[in-house]
Parts: structure tokens; sequence; C-alpha cells
């Protein structure tokens, strides 16, 4: 079993990445003004000598606000989000949760944040009752009725050992166990890879709940574009290290323009001179001469970054 995923997140072990002479902390930003997230420099490599994962990674978001982080297999999504939980430890760079240090928070901060890993190893000896008894006593605020309702909504046999409980349904728990609490802020770690179709839905509409109600934090990695266009209000794009694009979702999808045909190459001047060039991916064609131009989904946009 992960003892990651088993304690409450912050109870887990810190995983350390090997320090780099010279690197400096930046100083902790103002307390009063403090985001949710607020992420300066964050390096990680995995190794001495293996390239930066995280490579000199700036990122903040703002109370209330949901973002979806998008990024292709191995490109740090976890490492990321890890690191912003103060469970990884970065050569460089810090993150702040609510204006402390994510490696220094104190119990009133860890209290308002709620995390679903990607892979919920979950005691397994324990019934869903039970681990939810445990987590219980870790939490001043814990909303029972919640939990009772979406137990019943979600079905989910509460006194069965977890172990026996599907991939689906051991999702299910840990999310049910990181909604408990009512965080202010949640951190969800690809949270609807294992559900069924009606799961997600009944999970996203769940958080769009949770936000509109308490004005939750929300950010989630996912692959599943469709379930981000539901929820995901703001969309970040992780790559080569950085975040490098964020913004509104339906801005973004505004921005998703389909355009071919000949004499794109004039075509796509203009729209270079619109959007700029990182929203155009540009694809040859078999006639040769005339280049296709297309800024079309999410996807594309993502792809056309440089
Ligand atoms: N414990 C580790 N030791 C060494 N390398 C690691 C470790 N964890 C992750 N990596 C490497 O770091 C990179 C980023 O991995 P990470 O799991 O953060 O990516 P991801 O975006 O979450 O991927 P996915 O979408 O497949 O879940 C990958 O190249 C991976 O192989």
């Amino acid at each position: 079993m992960n003892l990651l995923h088993a304690l409450p997140w912050w109870k887990a072990p810190r995983r350390s990445a090997p320090a780099q002479a010279g690197l400096a902390l930046h100083a902790a930003p103002l307390p009063e003004s403090a985001p949710p997230v607020q992420i300066e420099g964050l390096r990680l490599a995995y190794g001495r000598h293996s390239s930066p994962v995280l490579a000199g990674l700036d990122w903040q978001l703002q109370p209330g606000q949901v973002v979806g982080l998008l990024g292709r297999n191995g490109a740090g999504k976890t490492t990321l989000l890890e690191a912003l939980l103060g469970l990884r430890e970065p050569q460089a760079g810090q993150a702040w949760l609510f204006g402390q240090p994510a490696d220094r928070l104190d119990d009133s901060v860890r209290a308002r944040i709620g995390y679903v890993p990607q892979q919920s190893d979950l005691f397994e000896d324990l019934s869903p009752r039970q681990l939810l008894a445990y987590f219980r006593s870790f939490y001043p605020r814990w909303n029972e009725a919640k939990v009772e309702g979406l137990l019943s909504r979600w079905e989910l046999p509460q006194d069965k050992l977890i172990g026996q409980l599907s991939v689906g349904q051991q999702q299910r728990l840990s999310i049910i166990r990181a909604l408990a609490h009512e965080p202010d802020l949640l951190v969800l770690d690809e949270p609807v890879a294992s559900l069924d179709p009606l799961g997600r839905r009944d999970f996203l509409r769940e958080l769009v709940e949770q936000v509109l109600d308490r004005g939750t934090t929300v950010v989630f990695s996912t692959h599943i574009l469709s379930d981000l266009e539901r929820v995901a209000f703001n969309v970040a794009f992780l790559k080569g290290g950085r975040i490098r694009l964020q913004g509104p979702l339906d801005e973004l999808l505004e921005q998703c323009r389909w355009v071919q045909g000949p004499g794109a190459e004039a075509h796509g001047g203009e729209l270079l001179a619109r959007f700029g060039p990182r929203l155009l991916v540009r694809r040859p064609t078999v006639a040769g001469a005339d280049t296709l131009v297309q800024a079309v989904t999410l996807e594309d946009l993502f792809e056309g970054l440089a």
C-alpha cells in the first residue's frame, strides 16, 4: 500500500529530490492577499542528470477559479500537483497555499485542502464506512449529510472491504473523502479516469455544485476534453515544464477556428496577425504548394504551442 494515498495527504512522507547548490528560495508572498495557490520558479528533476519535469514553473490560482490542467502523458501534471501540495520537494522555487509555504502548512490550512490522487490506494482492509470514520477524526469540519448523500447516490457498498471494490468505486470513495470536509481548495489528479460516463456526469455535477455553493478553488488534471468543457472555466496547458497558456475556456474556444484552402499562406498571415502564432497549427497538404492552416480544437491549440 502506498502511504502517500492511504493517509491524509499531509501525513504522507515528503518525497525529496536531490538538492542543487546555488538555488535560493523565493521570499513568501504577503498572507493578507494570499491566493489559494501561488507557485514561483518551481524546478524539479528526477535525478541529478535528468532534464527537469518542471522547469522554472510559475502559476497562480485565484479564489473560486476552476482550472483544468492539460498536458500530454508524461508532461508532469502529477509531479506538478504533488509539488504544489508540498508532497514533492523541488530543487528550486516554492509553492504557497493560502500564503503558507506548501511544505510547512499549519493545521488550519491543511484542513482547507482536499486531494484526490491519481491512484486511490486506500486502506484495502477497511470498509468505506470505517475509512470515512477514520478520516473524519482529522478534520474539524465534516459534512456527514453530504457524505451519506453521495454514498447512497453513488450506490457505494459501505460495508464491503475496500480491496474488494472496483477501481471506479474506489475512485468514487476517494472523491467523497476529499469533498467531505468541504475544502476551499480541491486538487484532483485525473479524478474521472476510472469512472463510467454516468459516474463522470455525477461527479462533475457534484463539483459544479461545490464550486457554486462554496466558491471552492478547483484544479484538476484530465485527458478528457469534453469533461473540461462541462466544468472547467479555465484551462491551463502544461508543456516543456511550464504553464504555457492559461485562459477562460470560452475565450480559448472562441479562438478555435477552422481555415483551409488555396492561398492559405495568405489566410494564415491574417490569422497570425489576429491571433498570434501560438494559436495556429500548420499542416502541409498533399498538393504541395498550398499550406493548410487550421486552428481548430483545444488540442490543436495545445499542439501548436511552440
Ligand atoms: N518517481 C519518479 N521517478 C523518476 N521519474 C519519474 C517519477 N515520477 C514521474 N517521473 C517522470 O516524470 C515525468 C512526468 O511524470 P508525471 O507522472 O508527472 O506526468 P503526467 O503528466 O502526470 O503523466 P500522465 O498523463 O501519464 O499521468 C515522466 O517522464 C515520468 O516518467
